[in-house]
């Protein structure tokens, strides 16, 4: 297998004479790494700067403006999270972040409404809900795109997942990482974690600092192009499919010398099935090599409230 982590042109999904060959590939860089780049996705670069910009004007405003939207109780999930809250599973020291949550859009009599509540929009930022939940759609469609290739590749039908997605749980999460003033702080810009949800699709990482850990257990640092959008496998995926395709662990670490007075802010758009699906070990991926590790199902949102009281989110 290669020793690096690929990059594929979703453009040949589209393709006829090279659909089979880019699922394979795909398929390949997945069970290898859980981990690839995807380039030719179409979203235009002008609407992600303009997502950006809003984030990070967002982020600029006093601390006591930006807690007008800090929703005590909710475990974060609509709204902004302070610097010094999420902590990742196992870790003793909080993450050297601060974020914004942004949720599915959805009718106030929805089944999904206690599951899913409305979003919060500051205010103060123009351009924020159009931008920001603009480009909640785009990486919500590239996404599905991605799923129908691994749902493929592992012998399922094209739109298994469209229907298990459609009201799907799924965040769009800007994130800022203020720059780091002091020296020997202990703690990492986001402890090594795994992803909750079924992928993960990461757009316009600013800076260096990712990390993934390699099957040999090195870690790898992962900076992508600026066109290029990270996606990668988080816990329910692996669960689903019985490890075949596995959420992989990974970091953000903190530049060394003066780049450490460096921002950073990137966007993770977490993917969720439908609250109320059921995760229950695909057929097709068990085998006398991979029995069922999962014999128990649970739905997505009981799932989910586990994993969030594990990282301190509730
Ligand atoms: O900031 C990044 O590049 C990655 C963030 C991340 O892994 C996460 O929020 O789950
Ligand atoms: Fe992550």
């Amino acid at each position: 297998m290669t020793s690096r982590i690929p990059t594929l042109d979703i453009r040949r999904f589209e393709d006829p004479g090279d659909r089979d060959a880019f699922v394979a590939e795909l398929g390949a860089a997945y069970r290898e790494w859980g981990f690839a780049g995807i380039n030719g996705h179409g979203i235009p670069q002008a609407d992600i700067d303009a997502a950006y910009d809003a984030f990070v004007a967002f982020f600029a405003l006093p601390e006591a403006v930006k807690m007008k939207y800090h929703v005590p109780g909710s475990g974060g999930a609509r709204g902004y999270t302070p610097f010094g809250v999420e902590t990742a599973k196992g870790a003793s020291h909080f993450d050297l972040k601060e974020f914004w949550h942004i949720g599915r859009e959805i009718p106030d009599d929805s089944k999904y409404r206690e599951a899913m509540p409305p979003n919060l929009w500051p205010e103060e930022v123009p351009g924020f809900r159009e931008h920001g939940y603009g480009l909640y759609q785009a990486l919500d469609g590239l996404g599905a795109r991605v799923l129908s290739a691994l749902a493929l590749h592992i012998g399922l039908p094209g739109d298994w997942f469209a229907d298990k997605t459609d009201f799907g749980n799924s965040i769009l999460r800007p994130i800022h990482y203020p720059p780091i003033t002091g020296t020997d702080v202990p703690n990492e810009r986001a402890g090594a974690h795994e992803d909750i949800n079924l992928i993960t699709l990461l757009v316009g990482a600013s800076a260096a600092g990712l990390e993934v850990r390699s099957r040999s257990g090195d870690w790898v640092p992962f900076t992508a192009d600026a066109d290029t959008i990270v996606v990668n496998i988080g816990d329910m995926l692996q669960r689903l499919t019985n490890h075949v395709y596995p959420s992989t662990t990974h970091r953000v670490v903190n530049p060394r010398g003066e780049e450490a007075r460096e921002p950073r802010y990137s966007t993770p758009f977490f993917l969720h099935p439908n609250p109320d699906f059921l995760i229950e070990v695909l057929p097709g991926t068990v085998s006398a090599d991979n029995p069922n590790r999962y014999p128990e199902p649970i739905t997505a949102q009981g799932y989910l409230e586990e994993r969030l009281r594990e990282i301190k989110l509730k």
